[in-house]
């Protein structure tokens, strides 16, 4: 039976530190490296081992998969890297203080910013430190100056449906490593959950979330592996 794991990186530096931080290039903590390692543990122990492997241009999110690949011996598995499973990019509010940004602006506002279906973030401003235009990775790909979470769906969900579904489809185990609000673009998906009921959705670091698909490809019900 077709199954899709989905990871989200463990805790990240700026995790740690209350900053937003999209598209920025963190790296995991102490604590998200454990949570990546309990990760493929508990894939070992429930025995659910990925036979195919996806993740973004991120460092958090490629090296929780990593970390979780080996704990459970399968780091030799075939993996793709994408951008367009990138964290949904902050704009103008990359690197600040999420403490700080809602004293100034408010959490009503904050939480717009953060967690509203379709309003983006004040977009990046051109040669800003956090302008990833001249970044090697993002060669030829069209680096957004900010993304809401609907602008997130509309590069997750084409890139879902050519390149991961047809993997899957094809009988693998597919584990996804990436992040908070491209795991939400997916899961809102794959759950149906409305527009509105999609900014209540938090997907914690380092849990792996199970779909088994049946013959037509409908996912059935999601569920916390750690709990089955
Ligand atoms: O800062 C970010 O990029 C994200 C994920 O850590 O934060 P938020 O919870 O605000 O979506």
């Amino acid at each position: 039976m077709p199954t899709l794991i989905l990871v989200r990186h463990g805790q990240s530096q700026w995790n740690l530190e209350n900053r937003f931080t999209g598209w920025w290039d963190v790296d995991l903590t102490e604590k998200g490296v454990a949570e990546a390692t309990a990760a493929g543990e508990l894939l070992a122990e429930k025995g659910l081992l990925p036979t195919r492997a996806f993740t973004s241009l991120q460092t958090r999110a490629i090296k929780t998969l990593h970390l979780a690949l080996e704990a459970c011996h399968r780091l030799w598995i075939p993996e793709v890297k994408d951008w367009r499973l990138n964290e949904r990019h902050y704009g103008g509010l990359t690197g600040l203080d999420k403490q700080e940004t809602r004293d100034k602006h408010g959490d009503e506002q904050v939480h717009i910013w953060r967690r509203s279906f379709d309003v983006p973030p004040p977009p990046l401003d051109a040669g800003s430190e956090f302008d990833l235009a001249s970044d090697p990775r993002y060669a030829g790909i069209p680096v957004p100056a900010t993304e809401s979470l609907k602008l997130t769906i509309e590069r997750v969900l084409p890139y879902w449906e050519s390149e991961i579904l047809p993997v899957l489809a094809s009988g693998e185990t597919v584990i996804i490593s990436a992040h908070g609000n491209s795991l939400r673009a997916l899961v809102k998906h794959l759950s149906n959950i409305s527009d509105d009921e999609i900014t209540g959705l938090e997907i914690p670091t380092g849990q792996p979330i199970v779909y088994q698909f049946d013959d037509a490809m409908v996912p059935g019900e999601r569920y916390y592996l750690k709990d089955s």
